[in-house]
């Protein structure tokens, strides 16, 4: 089975990304990066447990999330700590290429930007998930969030790509047991707490972005 390949470090665990999910959020309902990003770590791991299929997904996850990595660890860290800080240093700072590519192609505005994205076809996949039945397949749960999502912004042949790699997707009863979380109805709860989790960090930063007119950037 695809998870037994994993080695330990690289094992997935969804209470794991859960509670990273959950430490995201300030009291005041900003947003920290560094916990957004070790949210899509722990996603990657689980990605990559599915095999190499997946390879070219998980290589633009984890170049998207070292650019971030590199910026929080930069010389202007403390202004990279919340996504709502960010947006305000790079757009006062003039670091975003607002309209076409130009001298900034990957600030952090646009690079969240695609993970972000990313999260609302996760936020619709796990939703699927959570109500599916034992006949039903991961495939086409995983292709029709996408089609709603993702693909909106990607070109043909990534799209392409995408649908094949969805094909190879484990059926049901595997995928649950690579989550690694324990029995089908354990899942089922798990997924109803982590949802309204991911669906409140989706919601804030589409607002800050949409605030920013920054949803279209290049
Ligand atoms: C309980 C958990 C179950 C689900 C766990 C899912 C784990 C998923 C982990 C990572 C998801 C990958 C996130 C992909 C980010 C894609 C960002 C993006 O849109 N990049 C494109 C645009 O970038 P720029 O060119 O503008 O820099 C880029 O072109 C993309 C290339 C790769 C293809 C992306 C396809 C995304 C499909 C997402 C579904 C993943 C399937 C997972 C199957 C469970």
């Amino acid at each position: 089975m695809a998870g037994s390949v994993a080695s330990d470090d690289q094992k997935f665990c969804l209470t794991e990304v859960l509670d990273t999910f959950k430490l995201c959020l300030s009291e005041n309902k900003e947003v920290y990066l560094e916990q957004y990003v070790a949210g899509w770590r722990g996603l990657v791991k689980f990605l990559n447990s599915l095999g190499s299929v997946f390879g070219f997904i998980s290589k633009d996850a984890v170049n998207k999330i070292q650019v971030l990595v590199n910026y929080l660890n930069g010389e202007n860290g403390s202004q990279y700590i919340t996504v709502q800080s960010m947006v305000k240093y790079e757009l006062d700072n003039e670091l975003v290429d607002l309209t076409k590519r130009g001298s900034h192609p990957e600030s952090g505005c646009r690079t969240l930007l695609r993970l972000h994205r990313a999260l609302r076809w996760l936020e619709l996949f796990l939703e699927r998930l959570r109500t599916s039945t034992e006949d039903s397949k991961t495939s086409v749960m995983c292709a029709e969030s996408y089609n709603e999502s993702l693909a909106l912004h990607h070109p043909w042949v990534v799209r392409k790509a995408a649908g094949m790699a969805f094909l190879v997707l484990p059926g049901r009863p595997a995928f649950f047991e690579v989550m690694n979380v324990g029995p089908p109805e354990q899942v089922v709860a798990m997924l109803g707490e982590a949802l309204p989790l991911i669906s409140e960090v989706y919601q804030i930063t589409e607002e800050l972005y949409a605030q920013h007119l920054l949803l279209d950037l290049p």
